[in-house]
């Protein structure tokens, strides 16, 4: 069996998508997401210029050997690009074999461990009031668990406050819009907003919060100690986690739970946050990290202490991640909670899927392969258009984390 052509398509159904498809010469096909927010042209040359001349002519059931390959062979190692082509071409491949085998993805990968999926949406608004509305509308949809953000009085567009009520798309000029930050007003407000949520809502419902990589570890560190009282499921990329040991800081004063790694590409991003247990779930998808090949390796990884899984799940991780991810996380032991950010019906109209929403979960299909495909002729009515995500300042002018 060979692999007998590869192509990248990218599509821009309302925010733009890299998809691999892979064709082999028995006819069986598999797609794979290659999308990197505000970057995506630097995957596609990645792919068409380096990665799919080599795979022609490869077997496509030897999904390993070809990850290592990719990874290997490169000799260039790790990185947002090289990984997300990887993670591309790895998801293809897992798509071929599961149609080849009859199965959906889940049983190929061993089987159910779980009926459905938990999954948590965002909720945002300008202020505590249009927020708190905005939870009470997803406890409506059924969501068990929500991300709560809301606009920081005084701060210039704070992160996490959308345009729409569930769709949320930070990637939205063809240069990078200027936000703000300023961390004492973030601190003073941010506890404000689970005491109202708690006030109205009681403890029935997870509560998350995303700090955006914004705070320091001692900053950090303040802001899980007040979150305290508000028991929240966890509170997410509290600091930029280059520097792993920042982390012991955090968890030397505060019992929250802390979440991190949507933008980690491999297991060396975790390795010592994981093994010293200083996180409670590790936040890598599909796309981000080197595709199921390498993930499989992060969660097993984990598991050994007791760390669960949040799969990063926004709307720039395409239907494709989204599917394979919920393969993975019925399948996975160590399953914690999936993010789930709705794409909009142009995007599915795109990439017709198996996967469903109902009360709070979403369910896998038992369509062999991952269940996701690409309408090519539906996808070829939306040209790539430039977006990049915003970049953040502080009110002096200086630079800050995003
Ligand atoms: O979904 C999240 O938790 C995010 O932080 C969303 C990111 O800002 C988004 O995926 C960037 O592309
Ligand atoms: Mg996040």
């Amino acid at each position: 069996m060979k692999i007998q052509a590869a192509r990248v398509i990218v599509t821009c159904p309302g925010r733009n998508f890299v998809t691999l498809k892979i064709e082999t010469d028995q006819g069986v096909y598999g797609i794979g997401d290659a999308t990197l927010n505000g970057r995506e042209l630097s995957v596609v040359s990645y792919l068409e210029d380096h990665v799919l001349p080599c795979l022609i002519g490869m077997d496509p059931r030897r999904i390993e050997d070809i990850w290592q390959y990719l990874y290997r062979g490169a000799y260039w190692r790790r990185g947002p690009v090289t990984m997300r082509a990887i993670a591309a071409v790895d998801v293809a491949l897992w798509d071929i074999k599961a149609k080849m085998a009859g199965m959906p993805l889940y049983d190929l990968l061993g089987g159910r461990s779980r009926d459905g999926v938990m999954v948590y949406g965002h909720a945002n608004g300008s202020d505590i009031e249009e927020t708190v509305d905005a939870v009470g509308q997803y406890i409506d949809l059924g969501y068990k668990a929500i991300r709560a953000q809301a606009g920081v009085p005084g701060i210039k567009d704070a992160y996490g406050v959308g345009r729409g009520k569930l769709f949320y798309e930070p990637a939205d000029a063809a240069l990078p819009s200027v936000t703000g930050w300023d961390t004492r007003k973030a601190l003073n407000f941010v506890p404000k907003l689970f005491e109202k949520l708690r006030d109205t809502y009681g403890f029935d419902h997870h509560l998350l919060h995303d700090g955006h990589h914004r705070y320091t570890p001692q900053e950090a560190a303040n802001l899980g100690k007040m979150l305290e009282p508000y028991q929240l499921f966890w509170l997410e990329d509290a600091t930029p986690a280059e520097n792993q040991e920042a982390f012991k800081l955090i968890r030397q004063h505060t019992v929250t739970p802390l979440a991190v790694g949507e933008i980690f590409n491999t297991i060396w991003d975790a390795k010592d946050l994981i093994q010293n247990q200083l996180i409670d779930y590790i936040r890598c998808t599909i796309v981000g990290a080197g595709g199921v090949t390498h993930l499989r390796r992060i969660a097993d990884f984990a598991a050994l202490y007791q760390i669960r899984t949040g799969c990063h799940g926004a709307t720039d991780l395409s239907p494709v991640t989204m599917g394979t991810a919920l393969h993975f996380d019925t399948w996975v032991p160590n399953f914690g909670i999936q993010e789930y950010m709705r794409h909009t019906p142009e995007t599915d109209a795109v990439f017709p899927h198996d996967y469903r929403f109902e009360k709070g979960m979403l369910y896998v299909g038992d369509t062999p392969g991952h269940g996701v495909d690409i309408d090519e002729a539906e996808a070829a009515k939306y040209p790539y258009k430039p977006a990049y995500l915003p970049v953040a300042r502080l009110e002096d002018g200086t630079m800050w984390n995003w």
